[in-house]
């Protein structure tokens, strides 16, 4: 077949165009993609052998080669290789989610070294140090191979070829050294070697230059914690997690007797892209016998733990061990919650070993981890341990062992507010006697937390109460007095009566400034969650809340001396309505009918002006 030339996809020209004007300043990292890339490639061959015995290999390796005099160095694989397809579609093109975002900002120049240093450029760094790149592959059973080559100018050439051993070759056609830019001179045999031991030595293939093995192919997670530097398990998180920001944590765990397995987890420090996607994928490994199985296996940990990454490297599996057999095991289940009750664990320890990096945590992967208050009891306890909420004692995030420590004298109950924002949450009359007698109020911003609140019932015997929610208990609250319910008792009534929208209007002394506000029944559904289940496509009728008036307010009592006075007068009702509205809207709520609402209000204020 004849040669086609073919153009990269725009984001991908805008990649390379990032990597030949190289912003990178370790260029050196090409050599570890290339090698990463291959032992993924040996990964898959191994996989496919298992069920196809004609695609194996007896000896999976990785191969160096370097030509001083034609100054070019190759990397070869005897992976599983790709198919002309594959070339296309896998190195003409980026599908990696987030990259075209990423591209954008790193153009506009703001952050760049930061976020270069956090966005993986895989194949395409090559071009740091390449004028040209061919590359020539075969799939493993297939009949021919894919010669491919690019001076990363925007344009690759592709053909069919013949004779080509399966697996991936990478000729690098070197741009001449410079020191100065820490371009290196990559024919070096030292430089070469330097460089796989820094970040590749973990590989679990051999990387061989001529006669000797540069690797030491050592499963980092066999090894003592003491004898594995920091860089090394930076590396390795790194191959493991395409993720180019350092972890914030590293949990090593080893279990031994009737079924021993070996982990290293590591906390990233950034949420990834798609974590609130549904089907996002999990972030560990499973090896058996230091033989890699599966990845994004999540038998291995429950959602909540989604974003922790590592790899999980159990003895006592088959190799041939299919997703459906996992989901059964007893002792996957068993591994599942050992490592969730761990996570859990060394995140409390974060919390007082490294309060910073605890906050990083919780900012990033909080919303995620209360998902975990939602299903099971096991772990609620230790979620709630580990969590931190917005509150009204502080700007920081404060924990609930810390609300409970704070709590007066007379408080018995962990009061919150859930909401669209803190200052939408603050500015709600709701607040107004918990900030008159001096309680602290938990401000519940993330959605998940409409949620988990339904589901918990307290921490430490301490119950969780909304401050939306039913009649104030405040201790020692007054309730309104007699004489108030009798005189407010025809206007109560008249009201109940007028408005459609409300099950029940009666008084309050929750409120201290505002005339009124919109409470939930004990056990009626929040608003806010009413919205979730419609928007999840769930037929519900519209739930009534309870308007609660505040009889010290000037507009409240105005409005029952009119109805005294006058109480068939039509405009009274329009008053009620506007009551009504005033209260949702103080909530942050939304108006059924803003335009009637206005029309309202115009014509009240025309009267007064
Ligand atoms: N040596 C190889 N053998 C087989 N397939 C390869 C090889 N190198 C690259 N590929 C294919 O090309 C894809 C793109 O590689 P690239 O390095 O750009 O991204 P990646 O490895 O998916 O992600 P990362 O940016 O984290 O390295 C790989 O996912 C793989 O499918």
């Amino acid at each position: 077949m004849s040669t086609e030339t073919l153009e990269f996809q725009a984001e991908a020209r805008q990649l390379l165009e990032l990597m030949v004007h190289s912003i990178y300043s370790n260029k050196d990292i090409f050599l570890r993609e290339l090698i990463s890339n291959a032992s993924d490639a040996l990964d898959k061959r191994r996989l496919a052998g298992l069920k196809d015995d004609s695609l194996k290999t007896d000896d999976p390796h990785i191969e160096i080669e370097a030509d001083k005099e034609a100054r070019t160095l190759t990397v070869r694989d005897n992976g599983i290789g790709m198919t002309r397809d594959e070339v296309v579609g896998l190195i003409g093109t980026i599908a990696r989610s987030g990259t075209a975002e990423t591209l954008r900002r790193l153009k506009e120049n703001k952050e760049s070294a930061e976020l270069i240093g956090q966005f993986g450029v895989g194949f395409y760094s090559v071009f740091m140090v390449a004028d040209k790149v061919t590359l020539l592959t075969r799939k493993a059973g297939e009949a021919t191979g894919v010669r491919w080559e690019s001076d990363g100018d925007g344009t690759y050439t592709i053909e069919t070829v013949e004779d080509v051993p399966v697996g991936t070759s990478i000729r690098v056609h070197l741009r001449p050294a410079d020191e100065e830019d820490a371009l290196y001179d990559y024919t070096d045999e030292a430089k070469i070697r330097q460089i796989v031991k820094r970040y590749s030595d973990f590989i679990s293939f051999p990387v061989r230059m001529g006669e000797s093995t540069l690797n030491s192919m050592k499963a980092l997670w066999a090894r003592p914690r003491s004898e594995v530097s920091e860089e090394e398990y930076r590396e390795f998180y790194r191959h493991i997690s395409h993720d180019w920001t350092d972890p914030l944590d590293i949990i090593q765990m080893r279990a031994e007797g009737t079924f021993e397995y070996e982990a290293l987890l590591f906390l990233p420090s950034r949420a990834p892209h798609d974590l609130y996607q549904r089907d996002a994928r999990h972030g560990l490994q499973l090896y058996v016998k230091r033989v890699f199985i599966l990845d994004d296996s999540r038998e291995l940990l429950p959602d909540h733990l989604r974003f922790v990454k590592g790899v999980v490297d159990a003895a006592d599996l088959s190799l041939n061990i299919s997703r459906e057999i996992l989901q059964q095991d007893r002792h996957i289940q068993l591994i599942r919650r050992r490592l969730a009750k761990k996570i859990l664990a060394s995140i409390k320890d974060l919390m007082s070993k490294d309060a910073e990096k605890y906050r990083t945590f919780w900012r990033e992967f909080g919303p995620a981890v209360k998902e975990g208050l939602l299903d099971g009891t096991e772990d609620h306890k230790a979620i709630l341990d580990i969590a931190s909420f917005a509150s009204t004692a502080g700007d920081e995030p404060t924990t609930l062992a810390d609300y409970l420590a704070r709590m007066p004298e007379g408080q018995d109950k962990i009061y919150f507010m859930t909401g669209d924002s803190r200052a939408q949450i603050e500015n709600s009359p709701h607040m107004e006697a918990f900030r008159a007698k001096g309680y602290e109020v938990l401000l519940l911003t993330d959605r998940v937390d409409e949620i988990w609140v339904e589901a918990v019932h307290d921490y430490a015997g301490t119950e969780f109460q909304s401050i939306t929610r039913g009649a104030v208990d405040l201790p020692s609250e007054e309730e309104p007095s007699p004489e108030q319910a009798e005189a407010y008792a025809a206007v109560l009534t008249w009201l109940n009566d007028t408005l459609d929208d409300v099950k029940e209007v009666r008084l309050t002394t929750r409120l201290t400034s505002s005339p009124a506000c919109l409470v939930s029944d004990t056990d009626g559904l929040t608003p806010a969650l009413e919205k979730m289940y419609k928007a999840m496509g769930q037929d519900l009728p519209s739930v009534k809340r309870i308007l609660e008036l505040n009889p010290k307010h000037p507009l409240v009592s105005a409005v029952r001396a009119a109805h005294e006075k006058r109480p068939d007068d039509p405009e009274l009702s329009g008053t009620a309505e506007l009551l009504y509205g005033t209260a949702l809207l103080a909530e942050g709520g939304e108006l059924a009918d803003p335009a009637r609402f206005a029309a309202l209000l115009a014509d009240r204020l025309s009267k007064t002006v």
